[in-house]
């Protein structure tokens, strides 16, 4: 998959719903706006996958499954999921190299469609408090490098960051890992259960290729209107 130069092939809407015909509609609407549709858990679970890659037809699909398991499981779930021919699968970086370099391998079976493999870091929604909680005692930014490093020499094409981390990790890891930031909120919109986020040309100025936004596109009025507005927005 090429990087995109900007615009619209930088966003990526999350078509997040349980209700196929309004993922089908929205993806039919966002199209002509974005560089890939993403399809996250809840999407994935109510319709499984061959029904959404079907209703998001009409761009790449980035399929957000967050794989965190043993390193045979989660290479048994490539294993089901390269034929939906995804443009991009995200695994948790927390689950280990062992687990990353196994995924490598199942999807470098694909060949030339394999999915780039996008290594979860520290989910956008914790906050230093939260990722304390879980036992982790070191900054997000800090613990966001450490799972970096280690993703990318396991095998990982690239990472999921919150924008705040962005810049960091294109100043320690250099321009060949993808970055694909999710946690992006346009001026004024709701942050809902973002912790760490910024506005989507903060977010590609830092570093990141592909930006990810759900609500401030799907619950605004004109989801179309409001994607075209953000890919506007993006510098070059
Ligand atoms: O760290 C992460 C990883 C994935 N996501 C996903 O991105 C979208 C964001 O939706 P918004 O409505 O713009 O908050 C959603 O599908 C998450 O599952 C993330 O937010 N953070």
């Amino acid at each position: 998959m090429t990087r995109p130069s900007g615009g619209a092939a930088r966003v990526i809407p999350a078509l997040d719903t349980g209700d196929l015909a309004r993922a089908e509609t929205l993806a039919a609407a966002l199209a002509p706006h974005c560089g890939l549709l993403k399809v996250g858990l809840e999407l994935f679970c109510a319709a499984g996958g061959p029904a959404v890659i079907a209703a998001a037809r009409h761009r790449p699909v980035f399929l957000d499954v967050k794989l965190h398991d043993i390193p045979n499981t989660v290479a048994g779930a490539l294993r089901s999921l390269l034929p939906l021919k995804p443009a991009m699968i995200t695994l948790h970086a927390a689950g280990g190299p062992a687990m990353i370099a196994a995924a490598r391998a199942e999807a470098e079976k694909a060949e030339a469609d394999r999915p780039l493999l996008l290594a979860v870091t520290v989910l956008t929604s914790i906050d230093a408090a939260t990722l304390a909680a879980t036992g982790v005692v070191d900054a997000p930014a800090a613990q966001v490098l450490r799972l970096a490093r280690m993703a990318v020499a396991a095998g990982a094409d690239g990472l999921v960051c919150s924008p705040q981390e962005a810049a960091m990790l294109r100043a320690e890891l250099g321009p060949d890992p993808v970055l694909v930031v999710p946690g992006v909120r346009p001026a004024g919109s709701a942050v809902g259960d973002q912790a760490r986020t910024a506005t989507p040309a903060e977010t590609v100025a830092a570093g990141a290729d592909w930006i990810v936004i759900g609500r401030p596109i799907t619950a605004a009025p004109d989801p179309a209107a409001a994607a075209a507005a953000i890919a506007a927005s993006l510098p070059g």
